[in-house]
């Protein structure tokens, strides 16, 4: 390609990317992206320095002001600051000065961390706020007074005294960590734009029309410099990081992790220790701003196009970068959730090598209208797993394809529950998954289930390593020849396991509903089922409304049960179960004396005084009647508390007898409950 060709589309693309970012608070790339071009520009341009053109974005500072705000001139040019990737530039940037300054030996640094949030001019007349303006192109930015002055942290007016007549002020404006994530939860369930990431929230914050949302916006700000000052300059100190102070004593809100630095080796232990605590500030940072410290010192220096001489932004490892989605997998885990994963063209990020990143569930994949192929942006900060931020739209090829969630678990091909109310999808094959095997067998032989002693998890774990136990029916089948030869398994503790095993197969029902281990299916549920249904007969052929029917079941759990019972997996286990010889005690029928309102069917409706629906609901059911949850022709009594409504109208009409909350509470002490 012709060098003017490549200088052209690599102009024309980070030109783009500079709208994109600038303009519309709405970046499509990771900035290590976009800096990457940029440095590929840089290059070629210090190759043929005859091509440079004062347009080319390597001169230019941001993009020009959008012309819906009023506009405000930089008497003192807002500029940026040169990039340093690592220790060798940052290096021979601080020689570059020293070169400069031929005839002083020492030169002190001002270390301030690089605020990720966007640089905003305030000016301060006689002590007042009296205007805020965005950076725009270094000359021109936004008039956005009215949204600077929402900003929390912010002196409306400056303290104290011998600040001069006019004060113009520089600072980064950003979002904390904590106020973006609630500000995201929220737009996420509005189902408003969710920003990429905070700096890009208080941009498109701090940039709006209306200052009432503004307002509404975590903002915050920190001050890191001085612009124009006019009246008792002389009175300023002669060192930026005394003149911050100074600002400090005015009110000015100061980023506290800002110090003094002696040398280059200064410099670089304070970046060390601000990598390390990176993580745990409360706000976004991109590197550490070295800056000359001494005043006259930075004017000697001065400025090339787009950034002063005396400072340089000393970047950290980049926590975004940009990949190709090349497949999904589907893994499941202990408990049987489905998370999809996804396999990444491999990328370092934040100086570690990524290739997968999880995508939570269905709604994320949907949100992010990912597609297999798709250029994503991937961002890994701190420990914290990898996550997909964003898909790069713009990047789309042809032939990307959907993902296709699966139907039945890839481990054990049993089917996939998804319910409405949850974001998780589960396999429902508890008693066979290999993925859930370790967990539903500790499950099954733990203290209120099976309860077989001697059986622990550890034991458990090698029996499922060594492929002798693969469903809880295996446990019976274990003979002295498998256990002798497992760890720390003498003959004695073999003979007792056995006799433990053969014990734990005479059981109750109510035991072994709950060693099943169905979703949200506890100890006092299974019990309520068994006592219900009273045989595990019945209980697999109930309905989802039969089962609604019984305490503390309601659709969710109802739906779990369902849902265990219909996967033929689940039920060729019971089978070999029973098989081995599990067996209970039938559970008695309900004595004829006991069950005053058999047959009965109630229908509760209105806010009771004396007892909780449930528990008014419970007390039915023990004398034998079936609540249900809507007035029908087969209802025969209502009982109607406070405020009923259209069930009370519904029973009327329909002539069903209708009971106040006393009369309810009278038969429950005629029959002692
Ligand atoms: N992803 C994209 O598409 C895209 C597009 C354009 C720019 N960018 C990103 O923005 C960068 C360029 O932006 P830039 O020109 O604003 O430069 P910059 O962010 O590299 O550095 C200058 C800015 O640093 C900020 N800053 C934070 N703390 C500071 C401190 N203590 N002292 C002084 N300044 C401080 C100020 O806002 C200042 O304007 C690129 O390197 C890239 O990372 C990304
Ligand atoms: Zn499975």
């Amino acid at each position: 390609m012709q060098i003017e060709q490549q200088l052209a589309q690599l102009r024309d693309q980070l030109n783009d990317y500079n709208y994109q970012y600038y303009v519309l608070d709405d970046p499509t790339v990771p900035d290590a992206e976009y800096d990457r071009l940029m440095e590929a520009l840089k290059a070629l341009e210090a190759q043929y320095p005859e091509l440079v053109s004062p347009d080319s974005p390597t001169q230019k500072v941001g993009a020009a002001p959008v012309t819906a705000f009023g506009e405000v001139a930089h008497e003192v040019p807002m500029l940026s600051l040169d990039n340093a990737f690592d220790a060798e530039s940052f290096s021979a940037f601080e020689k570059r000065v020293h070169d400069r300054l031929k005839n002083i030996s020492k030169v002190t640094w001002c270390c301030e961390p690089k605020l990720d949030g966007l640089a905003v001019s305030l000016l301060y007349e006689n002590g007042k706020l009296v205007r805020g303006a965005t950076r725009g192109d270094g000359r021109t930015g936004e008039d956005i007074t009215t949204n600077v002055r929402t900003i929390a942290n912010l002196p409306l007016s400056l303290r104290g005294e011998g600040y001069p007549a006019k004060l113009e002020v520089r600072g980064e404006v950003f979002m904390t960590r904590a106020g973006f994530a609630s500000l995201n939860d929220s737009q996420r369930k509005q189902g408003l734009k969710v920003f990429a990431n905070p700096r890009n929230a208080a941009a498109g914050s701090l940039r709006q029309l209306d200052s009432r949302i503004t307002a509404k916006r975590p903002l915050r700000i920190y001050i890191y410099s001085m612009g124009l000052v006019e009246g008792e300059e002389s009175s300023l100190a002669t060192s930026h990081y005394q003149r911050l102070q100074q600002l400090k004593e005015w009110g000015m809100p100061l980023c506290p992790e800002t110090g003094l630095a002696e040398d280059r080796a200064g410099c670089e232990a304070f970046y060390e220790k601000i990598m390390t605590i990176r993580d745990s500030l409360d706000y976004e940072i991109d590197g550490l701003v070295c800056k000359v410290d001494d005043i006259e010192l930075q004017q000697r220096l001065g400025f090339v196009a787009r950034a002063p001489r005396w400072a340089v932004a000393w970047k950290f490892p980049a926590q975004e970068q940009m990949t190709e989605l090349l497949d999904v997998e589907f893994q499941v885990g202990r408990t049987g959730a489905i998370t999809p994963v996804a396999r990444l063209k491999p990328v370092s990020v934040g100086g570690v090598v990524v290739s997968n990143a999880t995508l939570h569930n269905q709604d994320e994949i949907k949100r992010l209208g990912i597609k297999i192929g798709d250029k994503v942006i991937i961002r890994r900060a701190g420990d914290v797993i990898p996550q997909v931020v964003s898909v790069v739209a713009a990047k789309r090829s042809e032939d990307a394809r959907e993902i296709e969630f699966p139907q039945q678990c890839p481990i054990c091909e049993s089917n996939i529950e998804k319910l409405e109310a949850e974001a998780v999808a589960r396999c429902t094959g508890g008693l066979v998954c290999p993925a859930q095997r370790k967990e539903a067998l500790k499950h099954f032989a733990s203290r209120k289930a099976l309860d077989i002693d001697g059986l622990g998890d550890k034991l458990i774990e090698q029996l499922v390593e060594q492929g002798k136990v693969h469903t809880p029916a295996d446990l019976f089948r274990l003979d002295m020849a498998q256990l002798i030869g497992m760890e720390r398994m003498g003959e004695k503790s073999a003979v007792n396991l056995l006799a433990a095993l053969e014990k734990a197969k005479h059981t109750t029902l109510p035991r072994f509903l709950y060693a099943l281990g169905i979703r949200e299916v506890g100890e006092a549920t299974a019990a309520n089922l068994a006592l219900y249904f009273r045989t595990l007969k019945a209980l697999e052929q109930a309905s989802l409304e039969q089962l609604q029917d019984v305490n503390d079941v309601g659709e969710v759990v109802a739906t779990h049960i369902v849902n265990f019972f219909a996967e033929e997996h689940n039920h060729k286990v019971l089978n070999e179960l029973m098989a081995e010889g599990i067996h209970w005690p039938d559970i008695e029928a309900p004595d004829e004396a006991e069950q005053p309102l058999q047959g009965k069917t109630f229908v509760l409706t209105g806010t009771l005084s004396a007892m909780a629906r449930s528990e008014a609901k419970a007390n039915l059911q023990r004398l034998g009647a079936k609540v249900a949850g809507s007035v029908s022709a087969s209802t025969d009594f209502l009982v109607a508390g406070e405020k009923a409504g259209s069930k009370l109208t519904k029973a009327t009409e329909l002539g069903v007898e209708i009971l106040s909350e006393e009369q309810m509470l009278g038969l429950f002490a005629q029959h002692g409950v």
